[in-house]
């Protein structure tokens, strides 16, 4: 089931188009990862879809409805993590989630979203002291409070520590997991990757590279790297390789078959491969790959 469906999105901000002309669809129980730098043009696409701001051209739809014109019945259902949370920095964690559960139809119980979002034992705690990652938590707990069938989340982890991602990764594979449509847009290339299985990559209000994760990426190849061995030319080799300093790199469509005709070839010889390394694409090599306006 499609859960955000975009099609052909353009906005403005006064006279500067912010999106021009985007379209991509999340399915329910599908982690998409809204990439691209600063500016691309990310949460001004995920401040149309929860409704705050009105297309200029296209259509989106989210769960079936037209976030602006049934705004209601959108909010209802989707959660939302923005960036710049509004929080009173004088009230408690508690305090400050029961405010929100009196804004949410048939809410979580407090400790509930607190203990998803990784805050129990900080009920008491004023806003003003949490850490950076302590408040995306308790931005994220209100988020899910309406046990919401979609999720934006935009940059969920800036400033969480480690074990802090972690956990977050986990929470929002689970919520996928059962069902939830999740709308990720992150600069963590690494997070965009282990979460989600489709994805787009934004520059300039346009959509620059998308589809899915694990078939962007095998189509993107990978790459062996060793040490060239002692009087070993490369053009000896059995595949062409880039030589800097004394690493080689072998770009190959299929990288665990590079690494075995390399090996093979250098047995026979009585020669080792030395620091050989097969790596698949990461999204970070896919972004590199793009043309420098876009990264
Ligand atoms: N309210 C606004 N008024 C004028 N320009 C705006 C407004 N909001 C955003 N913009 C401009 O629109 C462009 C896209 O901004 P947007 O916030 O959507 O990008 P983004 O991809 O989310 O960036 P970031 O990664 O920094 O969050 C930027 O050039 C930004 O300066």
């Amino acid at each position: 089931m499609t859960a955000i469906r975009v099609e052909a999105l353009r906005k403005s901000h006064g006279r500067f188009e912010a999106v021009k002309g985007i379209s991509f669809e999340v399915a329910a129980g599908e982690v998409f990862a809204l990439l691209g730098r600063n500016g691309a043009g990310k949460t001004t696409t995920v401040e149309v879809l929860a409704g705050f701001l009105r297309p200029d051209g296209g259509s989106v739809r989210v769960l079936g409805h037209d976030p602006s014109a049934e705004r209601a019945e959108v909010r209802r259902r989707t959660g939302i993590m923005l960036q710049e949370a509004g929080f009173f920095p004088d009230l408690t964690v508690a305090a400050t989630v029961d405010a929100w559960r009196g804004f949410t139809a048939a809410p979580r119980p407090r400790d509930e979203a607190l203990e998803l979002a990784g805050l129990a034992g900080r009920a008491g705690v004023r806003v003003r002291q949490l850490s950076g990652g302590e408040k995306r938590r308790l931005d994220l707990a209100l988020a899910l409070l309406g046990r919401p069938d979609v999720l934006f989340l935009d940059e969920p982890t800036t400033g969480m520590d480690p074990e802090g991602r972690a956990a977050t990764w986990e929470l929002v594979r689970e919520l996928a997991r059962r069902g939830t449509a999740v709308l990720l847009t992150t600069h963590y290339l690494e997070e965009a990757q282990r979460l989600a299985s489709a994805m787009a990559i934004m520059d300039g209000g346009e959509i620059v590279a998308s589809g899915g994760m694990a078939e962007t990426l095998a189509a993107r190849g990978g790459r062996v790297s060793f040490r060239l061995p002692a009087g070993v030319a490369p053009a000896a080799l059995p595949l062409p390789v880039t030589v800097d300093g004394d690493e080689a790199v072998c770009r190959a469509e299929d990288p665990d078959l590079a690494a075995q005709t390399l090996l093979s070839w250098a047995a026979e010889r009585g020669l080792r491969l030395p620091g050989l390394e097969v790596r698949a694409a990461t999204l970070e090599d896919l972004f590199l790959d793009l043309p420098k306006s876009a990264r």
